[in-house]
């Protein structure tokens, strides 16, 4: 039997011995991979007595794949990973201000993995800085292709920035660039498909888990056609193929402006008692105070790319930070998903073995979910909670916690082990 984990007409066939690709990544990556793939191997081992085993295959990115090779994203890399469709990597080094594009968003746009997945959850007894971390329970769904995200942008006085001033000026009579010559420029496409493809995953997610709502978190106001945009075909898409299923703040103002608030009230009201889901949305800024203030009023959140990186670290700070943040980047279509460690490469912990390897282990247990390998996904988050409970932790929640035993990187994963 192949060891090809193959899509069939939408539905994931996973054989017992998958070839599953990684990337070790740059900075603490190595630490964290040795620890995470441990952990992971041995839950499969136990949840299924040998007969289902990953075969990892190492695949190149970044300063690795640079030494080794003299590129940084070598085509084999991606042509592996889009064979095998699945794959797990550590994080990999930007270089701020010039150098390089990001390799992460670069893998990203070249399997088009449109789906940023991140959700955030409070495991018992991690240490927070909020009075309630177990009232943040929400799943960012971030749009990962586009916005001003993707790159597109033109240093200060070259040709290139030159060219698309001049164009603004003479062709579209922008006159409201304070510094002109000296301004970079970027550009941030937003698409109707884009958006409402992301949407749309965010809502057969909703479905599918029973969460009560999906927030469309943009900014909308300001930026009109681009984060406005996502607002409205973000509804329209929930109004047109789901509307059995939800009913929209924008059904919600439609009805208020005609019968007045008490209908509208009403009609929302008769849609929750119906389990409808109710799609709302919020302004990116209110957004980051409520998710603070009243975190239980959120549920899943669909969100632009940019937003969506802001989000998921402010969120992740409120359940533990961001050595405990898993993620996901999906393409619902294809197949293609790469799974991912929400923190980077943290340079000054490097080779140090000292880091939290949750963050990549727990985007290993969303791995193990999709591949249906629920058993073993299970036995890892068991593991983790039990360990953590016992205070048996990495230095960042260490120091956070009275009496808790600090352990290295390694140690944590022969922890979990034993726990399992
Ligand atoms: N997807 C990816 O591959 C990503 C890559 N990056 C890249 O990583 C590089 C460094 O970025 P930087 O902004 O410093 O952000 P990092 O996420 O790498 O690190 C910031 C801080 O977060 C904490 N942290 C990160 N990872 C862990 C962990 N596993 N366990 C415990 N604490 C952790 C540490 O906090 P403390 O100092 O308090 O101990 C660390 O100093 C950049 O080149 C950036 O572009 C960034 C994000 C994602
Ligand atoms: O690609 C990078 O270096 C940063 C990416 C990032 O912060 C993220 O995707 O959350
Ligand atoms: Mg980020």
């Amino acid at each position: 039997m192949s060891n090809k984990i193959v899509v069939e007409n939408g539905v994931l066939n996973v054989p017992n011995n998958p070839v599953i690709p990684f990337i070790e990544g740059d900075g603490i990556g190595p630490d964290i991979w040795a620890a995470a793939s441990r952990v992971i191997d041995a839950a499969v081992e136990k949840a299924y007595n040998g007969e289902k085993k990953i075969e990892w295959l190492e695949v190149l990115a970044g300063e690795k794949a640079f030494n080794q090779t003299g590129e940084w994203l070598p085509q084999e890399t991606l042509d592996k990973i889009d064979e095998y469709l699945i794959a797990i990597k550590g994080p990999l080094t930007t270089p701020i201000g010039g150098g390089i594009r990001s390799l992460n968003v670069a893998l990203r746009q070249e399997l088009d993995l449109y789906v940023c997945l991140r959700p955030v959850r409070h495991f018992d007894g991690v240490p927070s800085p909020v009075k309630r971390p177990e009232d943040v329970d929400m799943v960012i769904f971030r749009e990962n292709t586009e916005d001003i995200y993707a790159g597109i942008e033109y240093k200060a006085g070259s040709d290139e920035q030159k060219k698309l001033l001049n164009f603004l000026q003479t062709e579209l009579g922008v006159n409201k660039i304070r510094f002109p010559e000296t301004s970079g420029l970027g550009i941030k496409p937003v698409s109707q498909e884009g958006t409402e493809r992301l949407v749309r995953a965010a809502i057969e997610y909703a479905i599918k888990h029973n969460k009560p709502s999906v927030t469309l978190v943009h900014k909308g106001n300001i930026m009109k056609f681009t984060e406005g945009g996502f607002k409205q075909w973000g509804y329209d898409l929930a109004e047109k193929e789901f509307g059995d299923q939800t009913f929209t703040w924008n059904q919600y103002d439609a009805i208020k402006a005609e019968q007045g608030e008490a209908a509208a009230n009403e009609a929302q009201a008769k849609a929750v008692a119906e389990g409808k889901i109710i799609v709302k949305d919020s302004i990116a800024d209110i957004f980051l105070q409520q998710i603070l203030t009243r975190p239980t009023e959120f549920d899943v959140v669909a969100t632009m790319n940019l937003n969506g990186d802001y989000i998921s670290d402010a969120l992740a700070a409120q359940v533990g930070g961001i050595g405990i943040a898993p993620g996901a980047n999906i393409n619902y279509v294809t197949g293609h998903a790469i799974f991912e460690a929400t923190h980077g490469t943290a340079p000054k912990y490097a080779g140090l073995d000292k880091v939290n390897p949750s963050s990549v282990l727990l985007s290993g247990v969303l791995m193990l979910e999709h591949l249906g390998w629920q058993e073993a996904a299970d036995l890892v988050t068991a593991s983790v909670e039990k360990t953590i409970s016992s205070k048996v932790v990495t230095y960042d929640f260490a120091r956070l916690m009275d009496g808790a035993t600090e352990v290295k990187c390694s140690e944590f994963a022969n922890e979990l082990i034993k726990n399992l």
